[in-house]
């Protein structure tokens, strides 16, 4: 997979050469460009934005830079445009699952009061797919936060980033659709505290058992959102008796 993102502060996509996401680039798993707009620019002052039609406060993101560096980013392929904005649709796992499985995605990071709305419209109507995506409800400066939380959402699902693709299954949020148990390790007491002697059983039916019901626990308790989506025929008897 190819991901670029465009910002005016690429220096912040920094995170992105480290760790896991470092890694799979390194390794050849993620193709991952991080470009700045200005690039695009053509005049002196390398500007980007302009007031808003209509007056209001702020600036808006120019279409014309953007298109510039969209067209060029997106004239080997397919590509989807990702445009984070607080407007947008809300990003959740299974958003990331749908990304993860693109050619290219292109990020758009906006600033300022967002970027000029024909951008969304021009590539859609070029055939595109455009999603413009919110990570959620409170403020944010600009797209570029919202940009690391989701290439880390898909990039670890893609193929060999992740060292045992099994934990993506009982992960918060993750194929079980619930949230994750709680774990424990060495010492075995702590602070006055012990783990869970099943854990220390041996018995992994039991364990197995211990984990989905302290998951259903926590999801019922957390997010009974979460427990009328799952499908029925994933809860065997003992989970409808829970
Ligand atoms: N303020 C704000 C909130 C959510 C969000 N998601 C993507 S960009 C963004 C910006």
């Amino acid at each position: 997979m190819r991901i670029d993102i465009v910002s005016i502060f690429p220096e912040y996509l920094a995170a992105l050469d480290l760790s896991l996401v470092g890694k799979a680039r390194v390794a050849g798993l993620l193709d991952l460009r991080v470009h700045d707009l200005r690039d695009w620019t053509t005049d002196r002052h390398r500007t980007v934005d302009d007031t808003p039609f209509g007056g209001g406060a702020g600036m808006v993101m120019r279409p014309d830079v953007w298109g510039q560096a969209i067209d060029e980013l997106t004239s080997t392929g397919p590509a989807h445009l990702v445009v984070p904005t607080p407007s947008g649709t809300t990003f959740t796992q299974r958003t990331a699952e749908a990304l993860a499985t693109e050619d290219q995605l292109v990020f758009a990071c906006g600033r300022y009061e967002g970027i000029d709305a024909r951008v969304a419209e021009h590539y859609r109507a070029a055939g595109h797919r455009v999603s413009e995506v919110s990570i959620g409800d409170y403020v944010l400066n600009g797209g570029e936060v919202a940009s690391l939380v989701m290439v880390e959402a898909v990039a670890r699902l893609l193929p060999g980033v992740i060292g045992n693709p099994e934990s993506l299954v009982e992960e918060s949020h993750g194929a079980a659709g619930l949230l994750e148990y709680p774990v424990y390790t060495k010492p075995p007491v702590w602070s006055g505290l012990e783990v869970p002697d099943v854990l220390l059983s041996g018995h992994h039916a039991k364990i197995r058992r211990w984990r989905r019901d302290r998951a259903l626990e926590k999801t019922a308790a957390r997010r009974p959102d979460l427990i009328e989506a799952l499908e029925v025929s994933t809860l065997d008897k003992h989970d409808r008796a829970f």
